[in-house]
């Protein structure tokens, strides 16, 4: 179970991921979003983060060498693409030595053809709600058939919902943004704890 707390902002909060045994922290650099840092900031909280967690920056239908230039100065590892960006942004992205997220939400995924699915395959997935970081969950007729390969299940959830909704969709990891925050953009410690321990519990009792 990979369990991947996105939206941070301070140094305290990104402590708090790491400490409670989230794999991947990310930062938003998708303009007008509450979370969105600038590289300086997400530079100094990336140079905290010990190398066996995955940093991963967020962004939405931004050039991509924007995107480039923006993911190396902040120094993260891994590109999260929550737009239409074009399949040539993750190959550039693979052959720029960045581990891409190719987002889609699930109304989207569930309507793909199967081409697109098994070309969609080559990369990681993370299957979100319509709106991403809106803290909505999807309906659960929206996915269909669940991708093939790593994916991750985002979408409004919680430390309340975490565990439910990991077995129902059996994914290969969870992602959340709003579900652990006290206040819209700010994260709440306490409920990042919660949800990491809400998902490590689901997933072994998944496997027992
Ligand atoms: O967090 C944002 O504001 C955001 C902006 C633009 C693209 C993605 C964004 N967030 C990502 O959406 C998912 C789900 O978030 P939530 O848990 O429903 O709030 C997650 O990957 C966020 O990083």
């Amino acid at each position: 179970m990979y369990i991947k707390i996105c939206g941070l902002s301070t140094p305290e909060t990104v402590r708090t991921a790491v400490d409670a045994g989230a794999d991947a922290v990310g930062f938003v650099f998708a303009p007008g979003s509450p979370r969105t840092v600038d590289p300086g900031l997400a530079a100094r909280l990336v140079a905290d983060v010990p190398e066996t967690v995955e940093t991963v920056g967020v962004f939405r239908d931004q050039p991509i060498d924007e995107v480039i230039g923006i993911a190396r100065a902040a120094g993260v590892g891994t590109v999260q693409l929550h737009g239409s960006e074009p399949d040539d942004d993750l190959r550039r992205l693979v052959d720029e030595g960045l581990r891409p997220f190719r987002a889609l939400s699930a109304s989207a995924f569930g309507g793909l053809s199967e081409a697109r699915r098994s070309a969609l395959g080559a990369y990681r997935l993370l299957i979100d709600a319509a709106e991403p970081g809106a803290g909505v969950t999807f309906d659960e007729t929206e996915l269909g058939r669940r991708p093939e390969g790593f994916w991750l299940l985002a979408g409004g959830l919680t430390p309340e919902n975490a565990a439910r909704l990991f077995r129902f969709f059996e994914p290969s990891g969870v992602d959340v943004s709003s579900g652990v925050e006290s206040a819209r953009g700010v994260k709440d410690p306490v409920r990042i704890e919660a949800f990491v321990a809400a998902a490590r519990g689901a997933a072994g009792r998944a496997s027992e």
